[in-house]
Order: C-alpha cells, then structure tokens, then sequence
C-alpha cells in the first residue's frame, strides 16, 4: 500500500495484516484482518512513528522508502513496545543506527530486553516537545492504554493525535483508511468495540486517565496505530471509548447477553422459553453457545450489556466446563457489576449453581434468579423458564 497524506509532509503507512489468524495468539482476526499503522513527518528532521509486526518488516520499509530513505530518519518513535508495533525496529537500526529512539523511560529497558538495542535511546518525559523544524512533537505519557511504557503522540502544529493502540480496531483497512471515506462506518465501530474488550477492557481507568489528560488539545485526527483514522469526526472514536471505559463501572445498556452450553439438548430447550421471556419484554438478547463461539465475540455482549442470563448443565460435579472457561476470560477481562440469573439441567446431584456463585462473586455479579431441573423440561417447567426469561427482562428495564 502507498502512503497516504494526512496533511502537507504528514504521512500514514498503513500495512494491512490479512493472514494473522490469531491477533496476539488469541483472538480470531481471519475473517477481519487488521492494519498495522505507521506515520512519517517530514521536516528539517523527519521522524517514524510506530512500526509494524515482524513479517510485515519489507513492506513497511518499501512503502517508507518511497517517501524518504530510511537512513535518513531522524526519529523513530516508539509509543508502545508490543511487538505489533515494534516487531520491525531491530531491521530499522541495522539499516540506521543512527536513528534516535524516543520513548517513555520504562521503555528504554523493554527496547534492550526485546531488541538488544541500547545505543541513541532518548526517553521523553511526559509534557516533553521536540522540534523537527516548522512542527513540533509533543509526548503524552499514558500508561497501561495498553502497557505501562505506553505513549501518545501529538503533532502540535497539525492537531494529530498519534494515539497507538488507544482509539484502535480490528479490520483490514480496504483502500480507504479514514472514517469519512468508509461506507460500512457500523463494521470498523463493532470492530473498535471487539479490540477494545479483548485488548484494552482490562485498562477502563487508564483510557479514562489518558481523554482527561488529552481533553484541553484540539484534535482535528486521531490516528491510531491499528484501523480507521478518524478524520471526519475524530470525536466520535473518543466518545466510544470513553462510554465503553464507563461501562466498565456498571452503568451500562439495557440489554441481555445470554450464555448457554448443553451436551444433550436439555439447557437449550430451557434456554429458547427464557429467551422467549426475555423477548416478549422486548429487552435486546444476545445468545452465544459458549462451546462454540470464541470468547473475542462474546465479550463486547458482556461487556455492554448489564444483564446475563448463565444456561448450563452440571458436569462431574461442577460447571459444565465451556461455561467455567467463559467466566474466566470474564474475569480476566473484568467483566464486572452485572445483574445475573442461572439456569441449567442436572442428572442427580447439581453443583453448576455452586461453581457459578464461586465464581462471579468476585465480580460483583448480583444473581437474581435460579432455575434448575433433573433431566428434561417439563412443560410446567418450560412455562415457568418463560417467565423467568419474563421477569429477568424486566428488571433490566427497571
Ligand atoms: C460427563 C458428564 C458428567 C456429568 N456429571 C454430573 C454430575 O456430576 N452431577 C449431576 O447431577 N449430573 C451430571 N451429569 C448429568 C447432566 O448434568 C445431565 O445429563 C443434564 O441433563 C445434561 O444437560 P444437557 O442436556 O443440557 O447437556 C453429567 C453428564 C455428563 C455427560
């Protein structure tokens, strides 16, 4: 892909990653793909801004060296050190290592440790500016959004906030990178919501730390380092990512992720009258099998809505074991303050409900409800799901 100007000397490289099954190792990326963004600015000294994983190494340095070459780079700043970003720094400084690395003090260490590179590694203090020329590089220090040597970019002059992984998403970008040129805007949004619950959910309060330290900059471009750049409405990525950081206290949407998992059929028969229920209180519901839908899907449900409904069997005394999984990638990821209710079938003895308190108390899960039943529903107790489907809904409304 050829650079795209942002503005006069303002360039991004947007290196687009569609062989990646697993971002990070773990969360499924082959349908969407994701970019890897980079920016150059040209001035009296030009400086690289964030680079891309590994393999996709010659690509960037292609793209970039049709601009400048890039011996001549003055800068490379580093705004966070996951290798998605950085995974190309140790081919940069054999080529020029004279290059001077700008980048939070606990950086420095990280640069060493993953790269070996100790030489012309400058730390910026947070607040610091450096001049290229007529534009001028201010350093905002941002911790934990995603790492704790994470930093943000600001590019005085022009009002470009270079914000990494902060205001980022999943998705390939498809020859358009800004939001105004995009038609479908909802699949970049959806997939904004999906990286930010599988790589940021467990930050909220540094995501909220870094748009109150931000607030007093004009910013006409976001312009992360993965997905859009948001161009035509910058505000509008901000605003998400502060509602979904808001979330994460509790105030969240009126709606129902519900949870289920069955060997035999018997907790999904249950599980169609409660969403039957649910349904006829015409509160929204999302319904995941949890045995079959990766957990990267059904967290931006569970981190949006402020119901879930748990639907599954007892198994060797405990939780049937694609539920117990769920709700650790649920803690992990502090899935917290939701209003619950459970529901499931048993052979003889139970323990699923045992389990399950065990394990959202600590998230401040409050359990409303319970349903359980041996072997199969009977018709008294498909009625009775109905209205515990019914009654659960309503008091989401409430
Ligand atoms: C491998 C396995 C282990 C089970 N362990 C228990 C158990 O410890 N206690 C119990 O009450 N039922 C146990 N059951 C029975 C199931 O909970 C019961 O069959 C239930 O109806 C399954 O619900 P489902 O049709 O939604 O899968 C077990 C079933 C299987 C297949």
């Amino acid at each position: 892909m050829i650079a795209t100007s942002l503005r006069d000397n303002v360039y991004a490289i947007t290196v687009n990653d569609r062989t990646t099954d697993l971002f990070e190792g773990l969360w499924p990326i082959s349908q969407e793909g994701v970019s890897y963004n980079s920016y150059l600015i040209q001035d009296e000294k030009t400086a690289l801004i964030d680079l891309t994983k590994e393999f996709k190494t010659d690509e960037l340095f292609d793209n970039v060296g049709m601009i400048k070459s890039l011996k001549e780079i003055d800068y490379l700043v580093v705004n966070h050190m996951e290798p998605d970003h950085t995974g190309a720094m140790k081919a940069l400084n054999r080529l020029n290592p004279d290059i001077t690395i700008l980048c939070t003090p606990k950086a420095r260490p990280m640069i060493e440790n993953y790269y070996g590179i100790t030489e012309n590694v400058r730390e910026v203090s947070d607040g610091e500016e450096i001049s290229l020329g007529k534009k001028t590089l201010k350093f905002f220090h941002t911790p934990f959004v995603h790492w704790p040597e994470t930093m943000m970019t600001y590019l005085v002059e022009e009002k470009i906030l270079f914000s990494c992984d902060g205001f980022g998403g999943y998705g390939a970008l498809t020859g358009a990178i800004f939001d105004d040129q995009i038609r479908d805007l909802d699949f970049y949004i959806k997939e904004s919501l999906r990286y930010y619950t599988n790589i940021v959910a467990k930050f909220t309060k540094p995501v909220l730390n870094a748009i109150e330290k931000l607030a007093d900059y004009p910013i006409e471009i976001i312009a992360p380092s993965h997905g859009l750049i948001w161009r035509g409405n910058p505000g509008k990525i901000v605003e998400l990512y502060q509602k979904w950081s808001e979330y994460g206290k509790g105030d969240n949407e009126k709606g129902v992720t519900l949870l289920y998992g069955t060997m035999y059929g018997n907790t999904e028969t249950m599980m169609n009258h409660v969403a039957r229920g649910l349904g006829s209180e015409g509160v929204p519901v999302d319904i995941f099998d949890v045995a079959r839908t990766h957990m990267s899907y059904i967290l931006p449900s569970l981190w949006v809505n402020r119901g879930v409904i748990i639907g599954a069997p007892t198994y060797e005394g405990s939780l049937y074991p694609a539920m117990s999984l769920a709700l650790e990638e649920a803690s992990i990821k502090r899935v917290l303050n939701k209003k619950a209710a459970y529901f499931g079938s048993f052979g003889w003895s139970g323990g699923a409900l045992r389990q399950i308190q065990k394990m959202v108390e600590p998230l401040k899960w409050e359990i409303l409800d319970t349903l359980e039943f041996p072997g199969g529903p009977t018709d008294k107790e498909l009625e009775k799901a109905f209205e515990f489907g019914a009654a659960f809904g309503r008091s989401i409304k409430a």
